[in-house]
This record gives structure tokens, sequence and C-alpha cells, in this order.
């Protein structure tokens, strides 16, 4: 049967989560949406041709009986109350990425869906799906480049809005980097430190920008992530993992060379939705085709906790420009190793 899916929070990313649901993806529909702005819901359901309806919040679209699973792309703040009323309802729930602003509303959801007995939450962490990362992941899991010893990487926006603040480079835009580094190296973290290189002139007045993120794993092994959201070229993710034996890049974007008007170039993306959009593809074909086998994969309220403590962590980082060593409570068996 086609899986009837609720949205909560229809913009930006809700938009193409319902796009993708509808018109790439197999096996789901959605039949219901919400969002504080409601005129924007109805003008989703029409642009998308949806046949849905437009709840008054997110709470009675969750306690709908044609809502079979929830998504959940509002503002990060709304994410945990939407996430425990799904648990509450025994529905499977992707949500997007933060999972909750703090490593105390992740750790409540985790008790409770240990509590419920089965996993019913996917947190939307994305790059895992990536070709590219599963590329640069087989190269070090064949132990191509020897252990790991220590990763560069770079996340560069364009530009940010005035409402972008210096705590938002790490829990809105390097909480990936945070996660997919641990699943890249099978690894957790001990510490972390922030350090301000020279501000750019574009970036608004409040915001701390560019930002360097230290971080040292349980392993051993050293990472610097730049964070720089005001870049202005494009929207570049860089990854370098540096081996015992070798050094192994995150693949670049396909894009056609060209040499024309006395230039060899090659385009760069601008556009975070286009960059990963097959690994929201995947993510999302993998959150449907599971639920509707009765399970729910992928990463989990556990990896969204893990995320939260280091992103609290380094949020005390940027104040202190203390070492801040990252705690993370024991890990249920619930969630395997
Ligand atoms: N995985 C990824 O790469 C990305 C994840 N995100 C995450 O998705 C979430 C949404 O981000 P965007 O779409 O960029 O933001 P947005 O601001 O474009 O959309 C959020 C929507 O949620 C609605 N909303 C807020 N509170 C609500 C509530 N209580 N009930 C119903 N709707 C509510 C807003 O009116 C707005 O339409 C954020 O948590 C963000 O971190 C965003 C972009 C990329
Ligand atoms: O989740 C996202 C996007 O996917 C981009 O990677 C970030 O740069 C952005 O800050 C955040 O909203």
């Amino acid at each position: 049967m086609t899986l009837k899916i609720g949205v909560i929070g229809t913009g930006a990313i809700g938009q193409d989560h319902a796009r993708r649901i509808t018109q790439s993806l197999s096996g789901a529909t959605v039949v219901a949406v919400t969002d504080i702005h409601p005129q924007q819901a109805q003008e989703v359901v029409q642009k998308l041709g949806l046949n849905a309806t437009v709840y008054a919040n997110g709470h009675d679209l969750i306690a709908a009986a044609d809502v079979e699973a929830v998504l959940v792309t509002s503002w990060g703040p709304t994410h945990e109350e939407f996430v425990l009323a799904a648990i509450a309802r025994g529905k499977p729930v992707f949500c997007e990425k933060p999972l909750a602003v703090t490593a105390e509303g992740c750790m409540r959801i985790v008790q409770a869906e240990v509590e419920h007995g089965k996993r019913l939450v996917q947190v939307g962490f994305m790059r895992p799906y990536d070709k590219g990362y599963r590329a640069l992941k087989n190269v070090i899991d064949s132990d191509q480049i020897g252990a790991p010893l220590i990763v560069h990487c770079a996340h560069r926006n364009p530009s940010v809005g005035d409402g972008y603040t210096t705590d938002m480079a790490i829990t809105d835009t390097v909480i990936h980097e945070i996660d997919v580094l641990r699943w890249l190296l099978d690894d957790d973290y001990a510490s972390v430190q922030v350090v301000y290189p020279k501000k750019t002139r574009n970036a608004s007045s409040h915001l701390a920008d560019p930002q360097i993120i230290l971080m040292e794993t349980a392993k051993g092994v050293r990472i610097d992530v730049e964070v720089f959201v005001n870049c202005q070229y494009g929207y570049d993710i860089q990854c370098e993992v540096v081996g015992e034996t070798g050094i192994a890049r995150l693949p670049e974007p396909s894009a056609v060379p060209m040499r024309s008007q006395a230039r060899n170039s090659v385009a760069i993306l601008t556009d975070w939705k286009q960059r990963f959009i097959d690994a929201y593809d995947v993510e999302l074909q993998g959150f449907i085709d599971a639920v509707r086998q009765g399970e729910v994969g992928g990463p989990s309220a556990w990896d969204g906790y893990a995320a939260a403590v280091t992103a609290d962590a380094c949020v005390l980082a940027q104040k202190t420009g203390d070492i801040v060593p990252v705690r993370m409570a024991p890990r249920p068996a619930f969630y395997g190793r």
C-alpha cells in the first residue's frame, strides 16, 4: 500500500521533500500538510497538485487517522515536540536536522523511542547517502590510505541572512560535518575547540565569520572544519582525509569543464538543495521503503543526540575559547554497539 505522509513545515526543505515524494520517489503520497503560515501551506498543495488536507497545527496532523508517517521540516526549536508526539502515537517520523536544539531534548526523544520499544525516528542527516561521501568511506574502510590521522573540512555558503547567528554556524551548519565524520571515521568525539580567523567584511556585524572548529576524536584523529557562510563564490563542501599511507578527498560534484572567453573553468554550485539532491532522494526513499516494511533505519535518534552533544560543546567552546570535552551518556543497547 502507498504510504500516507504528513508534512509539518512547508518552507524550503518541506516543499523540496514534498516535491520529491510526489514527483521523484515511489511508494508514498503526501496526504496532509501544516504550517504556521496556512496560506503558504495551501499554496504548496496547489503548486504541487497534492491531494492533501491542510491542518491547523502539527499535533492535529500527527493525530489524523490517514497520516501513517510524519515529516518534520519546521524550524529546529519545534522538532522535539513533534517527534515526541509522533512517537506517542507510534507513527514513524523523519525529522530534519537538528533532531532537537539541545542534547537534553534529543535524550528525551531517545528515551521515548527506547520506551516505545521499536525504532520510529530517522534524522535528516543526508550526507552518509551522498555518493561522494560513500566513495570516500569505501577508500578508508578498504584500507587504501591506512588509518585516518587528520581530516580537513570546509563548509562554505555564498551568504546568509541577518538572522543567522554565530551559534547557528554550529547548530545549523557544521552539524552536518559533526554527523558525517562520526559515520565516515566510525568514531566519536573527545573534545572540541573554536578559533576565529580575521572576520570577513561580508558578514553581519553580530556574526563571527569564518570560524574554525577543531575536534579530536576518541581514536585520536584531529579534525579542522572551516565554516565560512559568507564566502560569496558558492556552496562549497570539502573533506580531505589524511591517512598513514595516503590522502583521500571528497569528490567534487560533476560539472562540465569549459574553455571559453579565454578562460578554463568548472562551475561551482551555489545551492545546498542541488549539491545533495541525490542524497536527499536516497535518504527519503529509504525512509519510505523501510516504513512500508514495518521498520525504520538510517541516522537514528542516538545519532541526533551524539551530534547535539558535540554541537553543545562547540557552542560552549565558541563562548569560552577553551578546549571543551564532549561527554556522551552511555549508548543504549537498543541502538546497537
Ligand atoms: N538536511 C538539510 O540539508 C537541510 C535541513 N534543513 C532543516 O530543515 C528545517 C527547516 O529548514 P528550512 O526549510 O530551511 O526553513 P524554512 O524557514 O524555509 O521553513 C520552515 C517552515 O516551518 C514553518 N514552521 C515553523 N514553526 C512551525 C510550527 N510550529 N508548525 C508548523 N510549521 C512551522 C515555518 O513557517 C516555515 O514555513 C530546519 O530544521 C533546518 O535545519 C534545512 C535546510 C537543509
Ligand atoms: O542544513 C543546511 C544546509 O544543508 C546547508 O548544508 C547548510 O549550509 C545550511 O546552513 C543548513 O541549513
